[in-house]
């Protein structure tokens, strides 16, 4: 197989875990980027310094799929984002011996820890989050034993778990057992289901749109013939085409509805009409993102799908300063993830255009507002046939 060295997004060499300081946020921070190097690592088998070409993961979970057949989507991308956080986050002790047990544990806890009632009665002696309390023990217990015979047998592993367990403070203090499992747990938990949903919905606009499918999949001829087919970092990043089709169904349907803060000083709001106002210390207020995204005087025709509305000559997301698009929040506490999901899904999503035709069975998909973050309800089902010359 023809052999490249993978290229750091900013040219340079991969680091092993580095020790951070600073805060949890920070800490944070560096462990996402790790994650994304981790996740592009793993499409590549280690010779030595040299990658060669291999998605392993990926091409195993879709070469279990048939010549041809139907598939309810949502399920197979849950999964296989799931297969994806387990490698990148949890690490191959999860992903080896006791994927479907996390799998299950982790639905449930997404499942009763999503609901409205949840959310705003977190400590409510309600069947829900007493289920979810009995998974999350369930999960940590789980985690747990791997830090632990980690630690004990003195192995490291390449995931971010081994980043959060060698991390230290800037006082110079190690991360806890419990700092570990907490923090291992909330990345799950902000980062899977978005992704999930993010993809679904990516996946139900390309297939219900002939033009953009047709240009992502020209995309993929283009870029497959300009790397010689060597899948490296580069040719997911300049994946322009599916990178907007991902964008806009964000726009469209984003994961994340809304975002709150605590007001910390008072500060003064002016509406572009010239009005004033006072927002005082200690209130809370809220940025709704469904809101946002759909104004007109930013996005034209915003009930529209149109990813070209990123593109060149149009840039509306950046039309009102540069909290016009927050899909994925903005300011101090933006996503941290935002990179490692966008190279997840076109992982995925450039590997069932290179592979397969695909077509969707249902009707488009609407949203269920019961949760807390939006999804496409019901079943999404797609029918897909092998090509016959897979772009490569
Ligand atoms: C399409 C996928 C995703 C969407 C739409 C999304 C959206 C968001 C939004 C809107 C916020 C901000 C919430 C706020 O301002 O209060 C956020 C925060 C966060 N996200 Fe994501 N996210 C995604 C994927 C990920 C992934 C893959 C990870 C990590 C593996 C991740 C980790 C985080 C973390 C740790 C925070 C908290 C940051 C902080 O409080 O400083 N997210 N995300």
């Amino acid at each position: 197989a023809p052999t490249r060295t993978i290229p750091d997004p900013k040219g340079n060499r991969l680091q092993p875990p580095a020790v951070t300081g600073g805060s949890i946020i920070g800490l944070l921070h560096t462990l996402c980027t790790k994650g994304l190097r981790a996740m592009v690592r793993d499409q590549y088998t280690k010779l030595g310094s040299v990658f060669t070409v291999s998605f392993v993961g990926l091409k195993d979970y879709f070469a279990k799929w048939g010549q041809q057949g139907k598939v309810n989507l949502k399920k197979e991308l849950d999964h296989l984002l799931m297969l994806i956080s387990g490698r990148c986050l949890l690490g191959k002790e999860v992903r080896e011996k006791m994927f479907e047990e996390v799998f299950m544990l982790f639905y449930e806890l997404t499942d009763n820890g999503m609901r409205l009632s949840s959310v705003l009665f977190p400590y409510a002696p309600l069947p829900a989050n007493r289920r979810r309390d009995t998974v999350r023990a369930k999960l940590s217990a789980i985690f747990t034993e791997i830090v632990r015979s980690r630690k004990s047998s003195g192995r490291t592993e390449d995931d971010v778990l081994q980043n959060l367990i060698d991390s230290k403070y800037g006082d110079g203090r190690s991360t806890t057992e419990a700092e570990v499992i907490g923090l291992i747990i909330s990345l799950l938990f902000a980062g899977k289901h978005t992704s999930t949903i993010a993809s679904t919905w990516t996946g139900a606009y390309l297939l219900s749109n002939p033009s953009y499918l047709t240009a992502a999949v020209e995309e993929q001829k283009q870029l497959v013939r300009k790397y010689s087919g060597y899948l490296d970092y580069g040719f997911f990043h300049e994946m322009d085409v599916l990178h907007r089709c991902i964008k806009e169904a964000l726009r469209v349907h984003p994961p994340v509805p809304w975002f709150s803060r605590k007001v910390h000083k008072n500060f003064t709001v002016r509406t572009k009409e010239g009005q004033e106002y006072e927002i005082p210390r200690g209130h809370t207020i809220v940025s709704p993102v469904l809101f946002n995204s759909y104004l007109p005087h930013i996005y034209k025709d915003p009930d529209v799908y149109d990813p070209d509305r990123f593109g060149p000559g149009r840039q509306e997301d950046k039309a009102g300063g540069k909290f016009s698009y927050t899909a994925f929040s903005g300011g101090r506490h933006a996503c941290i993830g935002e990179s490692y999901a966008y190279m997840q899904i076109k992982v995925i999503w450039s590997h069932l255009l290179r592979n397969f035709e695909l077509k969707l069975e249902t009707p488009f998909p609407e949203t269920n507002w019961n949760k807390i973050v939006p999804e496409p309800k019901g079943e999404v089902t797609v029918s897909y046939k092998r090509r016959l010359l897979p772009i490569q």
